[in-house]
């Protein structure tokens, strides 16, 4: 399949999708819109609920980041063995959702006065997960199941955004701490963490992290 992401030029939503893609060795292109691209306002018009992003399949369209996470897995095989298993990644992707937009909140519209109160929030926020994880495999794998899901690929790009939020903020949370670690060195994934391409991408449109 054909893949194509159209979105601004940052991580954001798209990139739990590209570390996905990459450790399972697809390949895929990036149509990069700029503000003023966005001004014009045709791709808006276009677009579903008039935002970013959008994931070409070939000649098949879709938005919503999460949806797109959603036909990844089931092309490559990513969403559990059965229904109950798929339920169980669906839980943790909402959370994750949950998180990233109290992030997204934070970083866009409170990061100067708000930083402070979010990072102190976060060993509540973030102890949800490391119980998620204890309670599979004793936390020594994937967050569900015995496979990688696509929930782990959302998981672990938020996390290393709160690293760079608060490079301690896992330090209470061995398990935690060692899946991202985990994760990430997955050869694929680890060559793609490494890249000019992940590196100089900035995490959020608006310059903050
Ligand atoms: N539910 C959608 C959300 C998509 C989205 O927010 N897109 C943003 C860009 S991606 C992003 S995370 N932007 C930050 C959005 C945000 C700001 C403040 C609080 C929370 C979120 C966008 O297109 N903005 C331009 C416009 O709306 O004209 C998805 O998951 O794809």
């Amino acid at each position: 399949p054909e893949y194509t992401i159209i979105y601004f030029n940052a991580r954001g939503r798209c990139e739990a999708m590209r570390m996905l893609m990459a450790d399972q060795g697809a390949q895929w292109k990036e149509e990069v819109v700029t503000s003023d691209d966005w001004q014009k306002g045709d791709l808006k018009k276009a677009a579903v609920y008039g935002q970013l992003p959008g994931f070409k399949d070939g000649d098949f369209t879709l938005y919503q980041s999460n949806a797109m996470l959603r036909l990844l897995a089931r092309n490559h095989d990513l969403y559990g063995k059965n229904p109950r298993e798929a339920s169980l990644i669906d839980m943790v992707n909402d959370g994750v959702e949950d998180l990233r937009l109290k992030y997204l909140k934070m970083i866009y519209q409170n990061y100067e006065n708000g930083k402070d109160d979010y990072v102190k929030a976060l060993p509540t926020n973030l102890g949800h997960f490391e119980r998620l994880l204890a309670s599979n495999n004793e936390g020594k794998g994937f967050v569900v199941g015995a496979h990688i899901s696509f929930a782990d690929y959302n998981l672990v790009d938020l996390l290393h955004n709160h690293l760079v939020l608060a490079p301690d903020c896992l330090s209470g949370f061995p398990l935690l701490c060692a899946y991202v670690k985990r994760i990430s060195s997955r050869p694929k994934l680890e060559a793609y963490l490494s890249s000019d391409a992940h590196k100089k991408r900035p995490i959020n449109g608006n310059g903050k992290q």
